[in-house]
């Protein structure tokens, strides 16, 4: 527990509530509750076409659900700003150092905040040789390696990632794997998916197991690795496929 000054435990930086999201008359999310903590890493997995991405999306405010809520604010949640990295970063077509730039400007930072902050993004992530090279020019694990910086510099309480190293070679996946590991110890909380479950067993402290829409578990990753209480699960994790 963490006591704030004004003696009120603020140990959540995002609450999940009862959230559904539909299309076409289909239910893609039912049911959705859940918590995340300050500085916890909390993976989601489940198979392909389960909602993960869309659960993210939602989280970070890209989508609107259909129903129940995505909770910010409230007496034991800690106001934090929030940062999402995709599969596939998007990167303006300009330098490296201009797209953090961009970054920090769209959080109203002055100039001189702005580029101190740049100059510790490009050290800690081992860019500062390309801070004037074209982002786009880059290659796959250096962009996302620029995304991960970005995401960085402003600071966030909460990290969202969509699979962020499915399209990476191992180096770079390893770089980014002990970034995350890096920023949790920092107090930084995250959310991610990935379909890797060597990754899922080395980053999650906490798995929620996503099937057709719905949670089957939010269990700790060492109960939910040894023993995973649904039989969905248990196909997932042995690589069987259920229909
Ligand atoms: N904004 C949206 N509007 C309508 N349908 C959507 C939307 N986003 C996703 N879907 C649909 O929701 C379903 C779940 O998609 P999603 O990408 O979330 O699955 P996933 O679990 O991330 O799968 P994968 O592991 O293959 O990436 C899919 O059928 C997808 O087409």
């Amino acid at each position: 527990m963490v006591a704030e000054a004004d003696g009120v435990s603020r140990d959540l930086v995002l609450r999940v509530e009862s959230l559904g999201f539909e299309a076409a008359g289909t239910a893609l999310l039912k049911e959705i509750s859940f918590e995340v903590m300050v500085g916890r890493r909390l993976v989601i997995l489940g198979p392909n076409g389960a909602g993960k991405s869309l659960l993210l999306r939602i989280c970070h405010g890209l989508v609107a659900p259909s129903q129940g809520r995505v909770i910010r604010e409230g007496a034991d949640l800690r106001p934090v700003r929030q940062a999402m990295v995709f599969q596939r970063p998007v990167m303006l077509r300009r330098s490296v150092r201009a797209n953090l730039d961009h970054a920090l400007a769209l959080q109203g930072l002055a100039r001189s905040e702005r580029e101190s902050r740049c100059q510790a993004a490009l050290d800690r992530f081992g860019l500062s040789a390309l801070a004037d090279r074209g982002a786009r020019l880059l290659s796959g694990g250096e962009q996302q390696r620029l995304a991960l910086a970005r995401a960085w510099a402003i600071q966030p309480g909460l990290l969202i990632l969509d699979e962020p190293t499915s399209a990476l070679d191992p180096a770079s996946t390893r770089l980014i794997e002990e970034s995350l590991l890096q920023f949790s110890a920092e107090g930084m909380a995250i959310v991610m998916t990935t379909h890797d479950l060597g990754q899922a067993r080395r980053l999650a402290e906490e798995v929620l197991f996503l099937d057709r829409g719905r949670i089957l578990e939010v269990t700790p990753a060492p109960d939910f690795f040894t023993k995973p209480a649904s039989r969905e699960a248990r196909a997932y994790l042995s690589g069987e496929l259920l229909w």
